[in-house]
């Protein structure tokens, strides 16, 4: 993947990491320290793969939760937890997030959870999502979003707080913020 090739090549890599510095202390203070990692679920497979290139300085974090990549509390969770994790490793300067999913980046908020749920599980549940993209949007790292399928709404909103998007040309893969069609709209944070 020319991506990779790309990154691999220290040059390309300090060249990305050196646009991005001029912002990256202001935005640190922007994250906030909201999430309260859950339990995780031993029986159930990582919904989140990470691969980390000790070489290269560059991980690369494959969504793999089945069928779609929907952003559930769960998922959002590890995902967090995941960039929590490579954000504390120094040697670890770049980040690409891929889905392991066909024809799918992400479909966005899991709306199964914003359906039939408490008060305090929608609580948390925004909550995660406002941590996901705050922690993405603040990481220390380059961050590229690898959109390998459609990515409407959330997973464009996921897609959006990186520092770069490679889209796949497939006329098929559609990305975007429909959410409105859906009469969801994002609550004030
Ligand atoms: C700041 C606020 C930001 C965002 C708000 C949101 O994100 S709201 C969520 C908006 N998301 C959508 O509207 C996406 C709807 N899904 C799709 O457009 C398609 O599913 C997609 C992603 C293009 C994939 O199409 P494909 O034909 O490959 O799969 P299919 O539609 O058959 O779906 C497979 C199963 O996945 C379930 N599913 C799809 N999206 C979601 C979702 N967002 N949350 C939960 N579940 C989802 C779908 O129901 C299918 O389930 P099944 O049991 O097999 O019927």
């Amino acid at each position: 993947m020319a991506l990779r090739a790309a990154l691999r090549s220290r040059s390309g890599l300090s060249g990305l990491l050196s646009q991005r510095s001029s912002c990256s202390s202001d935005i640190r203070m922007c994250v906030s320290p909201l999430l309260v990692p859950q339990e995780r679920n031993y029986s159930t497979p990582p919904k989140i793969r990470v691969e980390f290139d000790q070489s290269t300085g560059v991980a690369v974090m494959h969504m793999q939760s089945p069928p779609v990549n929907s952003l559930s509390l769960d998922f959002l969770t590890e995902l967090c937890i995941s960039v929590e994790k490579l954000e504390m490793d120094k040697s670890c300067r770049g980040l690409i997030i891929t889905s392991a999913q066909p024809k799918v980046f992400s479909a966005g908020l899991d709306i199964t959870e914003m359906y039939g749920k408490s008060p305090e599980h929608c609580g948390a549940f925004w909550r995660s999502v406002q941590e996901m993209w705050l922690k993405l949007y603040g990481s220390n790292m380059v961050t590229i979003a690898a959109i390998n399928g459609s990515s409407p709404a959330g997973g464009c909103l996921m897609a959006m707080t990186c520092d770069y998007r490679i889209m796949a040309d497939n006329p098929r893969y559609n990305i975007g913020l429909n959410e409105t069609q859906l009469g969801i709209v994002a609550p004030f944070w």
